[in-house]
């Protein structure tokens, strides 16, 4: 046999104690297994195992203690005249018990919240690296998002749980003490019903893990959808008030709740059910246990008081069997809290070959090129043989109909999904080989998606240096906000550099909002420059102060690539590529495209599509 660390050991042995083999998440198939998050929860609980050994350790004391209190009692009752000496004993024991008792709370008390601080930080980090999947079906995509609320109540119910499993060191104490007390007092009475009582509570224990683990993934994903739908409306709360849909969407979320409702009364009506069982079995033992405890009075091989205490002892066992049946279903919701916490995880791990190259370090500007590119959302193709090439620091303009796929484009660049078909190269290296985070610092974007920009940040300041690649200098803030037209208005405000944005940047205008957010990616200083509508809604002084800072020839100018609706960038570009059905059609200068009367470009500029700023 080989050896196995603890850990391994009890890895293997957990689903054997709690039964919880269940199929379940069946409405989330994106669940891994279950040993995956046994492990998972074992990797938090590891560094609180000293608190809980004491803790465990201690509640075996106070329940040692409480087992002898009935005896120091009677000690004290029979043994009046020994007087001080058995006091003295009892209030020591008694002490030792109150002193075990305030160290269990201790422990288990503070290891809860550090166990649920360290899987909520894991979850968090883990879903700042998810990264956006490709879905047709608006429902799978909600799916994979687990709502703050719901990965909020899962954390708390894996803390939950994992405190309760000290009431296992409870419950056996009272199953082994009532089986050896009851025993003593009578060996027939107890061989009679022992097997029948611990078979049934086993059954019963297993029983109830599998349902609970089943309608706790019912009720979750319910949960899920419910608070996915409040975290929405709530977060564009703006648009509920002005279309005056509050009393729509407070409708519809009752709705989505009655779902929840309708999973937890069955369970509950099963649960009722199977405790009318449970009860009604052990009052007819208790019944039978009675009659023929009786008949052993009657025939003389029991006293009366021998079977009223073997009665007392049985009754510890009856609790620690009850108490571990109503524990194991508890343990099957904790668990399956704790799959879907690390599918959570599990989604947001990178998965890079260990090996992916790096290219040199930023900042000269990098070509860059789409060789015969095809991706597709869903059933339609977006983008059909897309090819193009940027040499190193050249500007270019993405020009196409609205939804001919520029935006997606240069999502592509940023990895953000992956192509169908076809190659997309970064200074001459296959993006998909590239490690994605050095993908990440190698562009600097101006929103992508979603294109309201929003400043993460508590000040203007910290909102520009949130996009730099390392700590940012007063100066090189300054420098990004000025080369974004930000720098006159920031400094008319009394704070300056320190007046705060709100949240996500709301205490900014549109305008403002935006100017900071082009900061924020000129501020990266990167080889390559993605700007989606950088300048829409921008008045035309502003829009073209903004043209001439970003893409007047420099030589550390990036290679710039953007998808834009404004003749005033197009023309400020030093080449214009138009997309239309899904790949390129024309490229060129502007003045060279322009000429051609019946081309791509002049279609569109007749079409009334492109805007002047
Ligand atoms: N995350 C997504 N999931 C599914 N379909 C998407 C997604 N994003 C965009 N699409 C679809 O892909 C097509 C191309 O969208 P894209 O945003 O690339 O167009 P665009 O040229 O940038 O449009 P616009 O000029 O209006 O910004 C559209 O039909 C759009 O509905």
């Amino acid at each position: 046999m080989t050896a196995q660390c603890p850990k391994t050991l009890v890895l293997r042995l957990w689903p054997e104690l709690t039964w919880t083999h269940v199929g379940g998440g069946e409405r989330r198939p994106q669940h891994r297994p279950m040993h995956e998050a046994d492990a998972w929860l074992l990797r938090h609980l590891w560094p609180e195992l000293a608190p809980l050994t004491l803790g465990a350790g201690a509640l075996a004391v106070a329940s040692f203690v409480n087992f002898r209190t009935g005896a120091q009692l009677k000690q004290a009752i029979e043994s009046a005249e020994e007087g001080r000496s058995s006091a003295a004993r009892s209030l020591l024991l008694f002490g030792l018990g109150a002193l075990a008792g305030c160290v269990r709370t201790i422990s288990f008390d503070s290891t809860s919240e550090r166990l649920r601080a360290s899987m909520a930080v894991e979850v968090f980090a883990a879903r700042l690296l998810e990264e956006p999947q490709v879905s047709s079906d608006a429902s799978g995509a909600s799916q994979n998002k687990a709502s703050v609320a719901s990965m909020e109540s899962d954390v708390a119910l894996c803390a939950d749980f994992i405190l309760k499993l000290q009431n296992l060191v409870r419950y056996a104490s009272s199953i082994v003490g009532g089986t050896v007390t009851m025993f003593r007092a009578s060996w027939k009475l107890s061989a009679a019903v022992w097997p029948l009582l611990v078979t049934g509570a086993l059954h019963g224990a297993r029983a109830g893990a599998k349902r609970s683990a089943k309608s706790a993934e019912a009720l979750a994903a319910t949960r899920e959808e419910a608070s996915a739908f409040a975290e929405e409306r709530l977060q564009h709360l703006d648009l509920v008030r002005w279309f005056c849909r509050a009393e729509e969407e407070a409708q519809q979320f009752g709705k989505l709740c009655d779902a929840s409702v309708a999973i937890a009364s069955r369970s509950a009506r099963v649960r009722g059910a199977s405790h009318l069982v449970l009860d009604w079995a052990a009052k007819s033992v208790l019944l039978g246990l009675a009659s023929l405890g009786s008949q052993l009075v009657a025939r003389g091989e029991l006293t009366a008081g021998e079977l009223t205490s073997y009665f007392f002892h049985a009754s510890f066992l009856g609790l620690g069997l009850y108490g571990l049946v109503g524990l194991m279903p508890e343990v099957a919701v904790g668990r399956a809290a704790a799959r879907r916490l690390e599918s959570v995880v599990a989604a947001g791990r990178r998965k890079e070959a260990a090996d992916s190259p790096s290219l040199s370090k930023p900042p000269a500007p990098l070509p860059l090129s789409f060789e015969d590119v095809h991706f597709r959302y869903s059933e339609a193709e977006v983008l059909s043989g897309f090819s193009l090439q940027l040499a190193a620091g050249e500007t270019c303009a993405l020009v196409g109909l609205s939804g001919c796929g520029k935006t997606s484009a240069l999502r592509l660049l940023l990895r953000d999904f992956e192509t169908s078909s076809g190659k997309i190269t970064l200074g001459g290296q296959l993006l998909q080989m590239l490690d994605l985070a050095h993908v990440r610092t190698l562009i600097s974007v101006f929103p992508v998606a979603p294109q309201t920009p929003a400043l993460l940040g508590t000040s203007v300041a910290s909102a520009i240096a949130f996009g730099a690649s390392g700590e940012a200098s007063k100066e090189q803030i300054e420098a990004a906000s000025k080369a974004a037209s930000a720098h006159d208005f920031v400094k008319c405000r009394p704070q300056g550099y320190e007046t705060p944005v709100g949240r996500g940047g709301e205490l900014m205008s549109g305008g403002e909002r935006q100017r900071l957010a082009l900061a924020r990616a000129l501020i990266r200083e990167a080889p390559i420059l993605l700007l989606d509508e950088p300048t829409s809604g921008l008045d035309a002084a502003t829009a073209s102060a903004l043209a001439q800072a970003v893409l007047s020839p420099r030589p550390s100018r990036p290679t710039t690539l953007i998808a834009t609706h404004s003749l005033a960038l197009i023309r400020s570009c030093e080449t214009v590529a138009v997309v239309s059905g899904g790949r390129v059609v024309q490229r060129g200068s502007f003045s060279e495209l322009i000429t051609d009367s019946s081309g791509h470009l002049a279609q569109i500029m007749r079409s009334g599509e492109l805007e002047e700023t």
